[in-house]
């Protein structure tokens, strides 16, 4: 039986970018457990620290402190092509040569359904979860935002993964998009039963795909409650002001 994703203890800092100037604790002693199948938002405004922590749970940014393990299994030594997590950003990253379907194939790259037929049924599928059914020999210069944001969701999840991280994926789009897209990213995640953490800035994207969120402040988690819980019961009133809600 899986456990997921714990995090406890952790601590990113990062030095001083000039002489004499001071070093930030970007994440500061965060405890926080991602279980299995479930979506976990980060929500907390910009600069508190979503972005290194997110960064740091990948393998991209080193902890100073604490303990990062998988089902129960210390990731410490694990590189980030090891630990089998699946990265989405606000720019999808897509690779521009390429069509729809190379770029979703280039994440099965290595695994089972890498090879032969096994790889155009997987991309098919997972064209047609997003939305993009028979999209395949488009190029990727060619799609609007949020299409390209539905083929980076496909690739990210082509594989598997046992974690999915998206930071802010939806930043880069107008607000209508923003809305849609985010129904969909929920419906896909709930319908593939990923486990994933999303991090965001705003409530309601929060509250859509998320079934628990995490309110992170100034480097530390402040409340985690479900989803549906979140804007009635503030555990702080600086949680409250931040959510635009009255102090419990
Ligand atoms: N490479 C870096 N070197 C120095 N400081 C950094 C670095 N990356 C981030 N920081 C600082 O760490 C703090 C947390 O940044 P981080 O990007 O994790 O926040 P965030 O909540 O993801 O913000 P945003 O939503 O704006 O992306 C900020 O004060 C930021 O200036």
């Amino acid at each position: 039986m899986s456990s997921g994703l714990q995090v406890r203890g952790a601590v990113v800092r990062y030095p001083a970018v000039r002489r004499g100037g001071e070093a930030t604790i970007a994440v500061d002693h965060v405890d926080l457990a991602v279980r299995p199948g479930e979506v976990l938002a980060l929500l907390g405004p910009s600069g508190c620290g979503k972005s290194s922590l997110l960064r740091a749970v990948a393998g991209l940014e080193p902890l100073e402190a604490g303990a990062l393990t998988w089902d129960g299994a210390d990731l410490t030594p694990v590189p980030v092509h090891r630990r089998g997590f699946g990265l989405m950003f606000q720019d999808g990253q897509l690779f521009p040569h390429r069509t729809v379907a190379g770029n979703v194939a280039y994440g099965l790259r290595g695994t089972w359904w890498g090879r032969g037929d096994a790889r155009g049924a997987r991309v098919a599928e997972m064209l047609d979860l997003v939305g993009l059914a028979g999209y395949e020999d488009r190029p990727v210069t060619t799609l609007s935002g949020g299409q390209a944001q539905r083929v980076a969701l496909a690739r990210s999840l082509a594989p598997s993964p046992r974690l999915l991280l998206l930071d802010e994926p939806l930043s880069a789009l107008d607000r209508n998009l923003r809305e849609e897209l985010v129904g969909v990213i929920g419906r896909v995640l709930r319908e593939a039963g990923t486990t994933a953490l999303y991090v965001t800035h705003d409530h309601d994207e929060a509250i859509t795909v998320a079934g628990r969120i995490a309110v992170m402040l100034q480097g530390r988690i402040v409340q985690v409650a479900p989803a549906a819980e979140i804007r009635t019961a503030p555990a702080s009133p600086q949680v409250a002001a931040f959510l635009g809600v009255p102090p419990a």
